[in-house]
This record gives C-alpha cells, sequence and structure tokens, in this order.
C-alpha cells in the first residue's frame, strides 16, 4: 500500500486563490491588508521562512512591512519595533519570528491582541481554552485543515499528537477537542513511557517532536492519517519525524518538505484576511 499524500503545497496555492478574492474585495471597500514581521539575528532559515511569507502576501494583495533586526539587538529595541507596529494603522497584523534569543514571553504579550497573526498572544491561547472566537495559532490549524481539505474524518478520530511545544502540540490538543472537531486527543511527550502503544491505536498521528524518523512504520496503524510536522535539518537538508518506512502503512502522510509547512503559511494569510475583514464589518 502507498499512502495517499496531503499535500500541503498545492493546498497553499488552493487557499492563495480564494484569498486573493477576498483581499480583492477589501481593495474595493478602500482596505488594503498588510502584513508585518520582526525578524532578529541572521539564522538562514528563519530569514527564508520570512521571505516566504512575504511572497505569498505580494502574490495576493498584502502589503509588507519587514523590520529585520541585528543579532545584536536588545529587549528593548525589539519592544520598541513592537510598539511602533502596534500603532501603525497600516499593519494589519505582524509577527515576531521566532526564535529572538530573547524573553519570548514579554514579546509576545507586547503584541496588540488583535495584530496578534500567530495566535500566540496569551489573551488569544486563553479566548481558545474558554471557547471564545479570536485569531488561532496557524501550524495546528494549518495541520487541521489540511486533512479537512482531503476529507480525512476528524470527528471521533483517535488523535495522538507527538510533542507538546507551546505552537503546535499543546494547541493542537485544545483545538481538535473542541466541538466543532470532536476528536479524542492523547498528548505524548518525552515522558511518554510507551509511545509506540499509544501512536498503534491512532487514525491520525501528528508528529511534532522534532526527533527525525520517530514515526516508524511497525507503529503506525494501517490506513492511519500521519502529519509529519517535526523540522530537523540533518546535513542541511529539512528531515521531519515520519520515517519514510511509513509511506508503505498509512493511508494518508503529509510530506515534509510541502506539507504542514506550506499550511502554515496559508494559515497567517487566512489571519491576516479576517482581522482587516472584521475591520470593515
Ligand atoms: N512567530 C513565528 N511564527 C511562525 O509561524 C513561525 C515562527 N515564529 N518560527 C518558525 C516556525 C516555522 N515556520 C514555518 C513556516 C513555513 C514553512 C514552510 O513553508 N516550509 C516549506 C519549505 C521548507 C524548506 O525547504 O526549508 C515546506 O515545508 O515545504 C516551514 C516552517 C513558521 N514558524
Amino acid at each position: 500500500m502507498t499512502a495517499q499524500t496531503l499535500d500541503g503545497a498545492a493546498t497553499l496555492r488552493t487557499i492563495k486563490a480564494e484569498l486573493a478574492e477576498r483581499v480583492a474585495a477589501l481593495e474595493e471597500k478602500g482596505v488594503v491588508p498588510g502584513l508585518g514581521t520582526v525578524l532578529v539575528g541572521d539564522d538562514p532559515g528563519s530569514h527564508w521562512y520570512v521571505g516566504a511569507k512575504h511572497k505569498d502576501c505580494a502574490e495576493i494583495g498584502i502589503t509588507s512591512i519587514r523590520r529585520d533586526l541585528p543579532a545584536t539587538a536588545s529587549q528593548a529595541e525589539v519592544e520598541a519595533v513592537i510598539d511602533e507596529l502596534n500603532a501603525d494603522d497600516a499593519c494589519t497584523g505582524f509577527l515576531v519570528q521566532q526564535p529572538t534569543g530573547l524573553d519570548e514571553f514579554a514579546l509576545l504579550s507586547r503584541v496588540d491582541p488583535g495584530k496578534d497573526v500567530d495566535g500566540l498572544h496569551p489573551m488569544n491561547l486563553g479566548k481558545l481554552v474558554l471557547g471564545e472566537s479570536g485569531p488561532l495559532p496557524c501550524t495546528p490549524v494549518g495541520a487541521i485543515e489540511l486533512l479537512r481539505r482531503h476529507d480525512v474524518a476528524i470527528a471521533g478520530a483517535e488523535v495522538v499528537v507527538v510533542g507538546r511545544g507551546l505552537t503546535v502540540g499543546r494547541p493542537l490538543g485544545l483545538l481538535l477537542t473542541r466541538r466543532s472537531e470532536n476528536a479524542t486527543v492523547t498528548l505524548c511527550h518525552t515522558g511518554t513511557v510507551d509511545l509506540a502503544a499509544h501512536v498503534r491505536r491512532a487514525d491520525i498521528v501528528i508528529a511534532a517532536a522534532g526527533v527525525p524518523g520517530i514515526i516508524t512504520s511497525d507503529i503506525v496503524k494501517p490506513g492511519a492519517a500521519v502529519l509529519d510536522v517535526g523540522v530537523s535539518r540533518v546535513d542541511g537538508k529539512v528531515t521531519g519525524d515520519v520515517h519514510p518506512g511509513v509511506w508503505d502503512v498509512a493511508g494518508w502522510v503529509s510530506p515534509n518538505p510541502k506539507g504542514v509547512g506550506p499550511m502554515t503559511r496559508a494559515m497567517l494569510l487566512s489571519n491576516i484576511v479576517e482581522i482587516a475583514e472584521r475591520s470593515v464589518a
């Protein structure tokens, strides 16, 4: 058996075409959405991500506001840039690319929660816990949207999430257990005693551990959907958490690259357009 591809790159193209129409409708009402990014330091990976986000924006008519700061930038300097973007009417929403090497909680907390396109501000994460609407974290929502658009059943599914990080695993548990998703979620992490026993029971496995190849074919239930969110660099190449042998057993697999990564960008664009639409409603 060879798994079907959960193609994030193609889905990003589809979503961009949908959003381009909504951006055009906003422009007719005199609103041009703008995305701001704050990048600290010169990590090549981070530069690539931020560049890709601005390219996406240009393609669909969203303007870009880019603030690149040197690795030597202080907490106060980054906070001053955040204050500036909070006050800038041309900036619909913005994000501080992680990691910064600075106090991330202080930075996240300083972003105007109404401009938080990452959905990671403590108030927006709190709204997610409380079941109130607000911007949602891009990577976990992107993973769910990728499943939805390939008709993988989520309601009633046994989902095993591997990893409890702030940007993926932890919010995924919250998102998937909402009434609108209705999945049963097991959140595994480095303290999990028998990972294989959990993964074997899963209809959907979402791997966000950052451990290359940790999900092997012998622990995947035949026909399961397996999403590879892990990002490690092995010899300079992006390597995911899912061992290639899994493609012979699973029903669906998201590749990495071209899986959940592009979906993160799609949900970022979607968050900006939604904030802009709310401003004219
Ligand atoms: N404040 C903040 N918000 C983020 O959303 C955020 C962040 N910080 N820090 C880093 C992570 C990582 N991230 C990715 C975005 C796009 C791809 C992506 O499009 N990857 C392509 C290419 C991968 C490659 O070849 O390097 C793919 O998977 O096909 C991956 C990863 C957003 N992040």
